[in-house]
């Protein structure tokens, strides 16, 4: 638990808000309040371009919620936004909002066991203006211009591991921030989850899974397979990668020269026991042949025994969001 003080006198006045967001945003889970306030992260962030401009990482989608979510690659944000408005409002006056959706996106993952530290500095100035309506380039190359590698891009889609779409996860452990994703994304996809014919939504392996198409194509992209091979067995190395992207990503349009290093008042998450394997029902043999495992030689994740899963529902006791 972060202690009465932090390290630097700056960061002191964060300990309390600290509090009141793991307590009760977060309600002390990997909530979907946890998971709304990593996705807004993203969607802050990535809204800054070399040739359009945008401030990424500055709080715009709070501020200028109007405009950016009319951008359909913000479909889904105005829940996030009614989950963690009225805690952005109450420390609007002490907190901007670029810093407030970079401390909840840390603070988010502290109750989500496996996930690693993230970092947070302070002191982003108030945006400017709304991010450009500019995101429909490929994923790659949208991240590409500013800055991030295929393999940080592929890193930061661990968070797809708590993730989820219509109220059903994207793996088949949504509450621990393990490696199943990218087992799960491997195997060959043989049903939907609810109806078919959804735009962006392909087939998943596992009952009560969803499958985005993006990540089907990056898991076997020839640009992004062995990083996504390289993850699925390996914990420690995702975790390595994860926390430093969603940091640099924290970081786009800002100098980290201008921010104070609060880093201390974010706790060390959760310990994940259990290392992922495959789920129930399928093993080695149910990995898509075109990105077999053995080409990029990862060690095979352990097989569990037991008659095929079928995911329930994230949190069905939650609220009636649609996520
Ligand atoms: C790279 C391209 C990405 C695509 C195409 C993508 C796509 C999506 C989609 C379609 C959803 C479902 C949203 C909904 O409920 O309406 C989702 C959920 C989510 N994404 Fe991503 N995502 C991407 C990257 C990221 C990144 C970089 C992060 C975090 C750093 C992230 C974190 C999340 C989280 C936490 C959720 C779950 C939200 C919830 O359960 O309420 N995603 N993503
Ligand atoms: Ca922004
Ligand atoms: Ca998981």
């Amino acid at each position: 638990l972060p202690s009465k003080r932090a390290l630097n006198p700056k960061c002191d006045f964060l300990v309390p808000i600290t509090k009141d967001l793991l307590d009760n945003l977060f309600e002390n889970e990997c909530s979907d309040a946890a998971h709304r306030a990593l996705r807004l992260i993203f969607h802050d962030t990535i809204g800054i371009s070399p040739t359009v401009g945008g401030g990424g990482a500055d709080g715009s989608i709070l501020t200028f919620n109007e405009t950016e979510l009319t951008f359909p690659a913000n479909d889904g944000i105005d829940d996030v936004l009614d989950t963690v408005g009225p805690f952005f409002q109450k420390y609007s006056h002490v907190l901007s909002p670029g810093d407030f959706v970079q401390l909840a996106g840390a603070l988010s993952l502290v109750n989500c066991p496996g996930a690693p530290r993230v970092k947070f500095s302070l002191g982003r100035a108030q945006p400017k203006a709304a991010s450009p309506p500019n995101l429909c380039d490929s994923i790659l190359s949208r991240f590409g211009s500013v800055g991030f590698s295929p393999e940080e891009v592929i890193a930061l889609l661990s968070s797809h591991s708590i993730a989820g779409l219509i109220r059903t996860p994207f793996d088949s452990t949504p509450s621990v921030f393990d490696t199943n994703i990218f087992i799960d994304v491997l195997l060959k996809g043989t049903l939907f989850p609810g109806t078919t014919g959804n735009q962006g939504e392909v087939m998943s392996a596992i009952n009560g899974t969803i499958r985005l198409q993006s990540d089907s194509e990056l898991a076997r992209d020839p640009r992004t397979a062995c990083t996504w091979q390289s993850f699925a067995n390996n914990q420690p190395l995702m975790a390595a990668k994860f926390g430093p992207a969603v940091f640099k990503l924290s970081l786009l349009g800002q100098n980290v020269n201008k921010l104070t290093d609060c880093s201390d008042i974010i706790p060390e998450p959760k310990t994940l026991k259990d290392q992922a394997s495959f789920p129930p029902g399928t093993s080695l043999r149910d990995i898509e042949q075109s990105v077999s495992l053995c080409y990029c030689s990862i060690p095979e994740p352990p097989c569990q025994p037991g008659p095929p899963l079928d995911v329930p529902l994230c949190n069905p006791q939650a609220d009636g969001g649609d996520s």
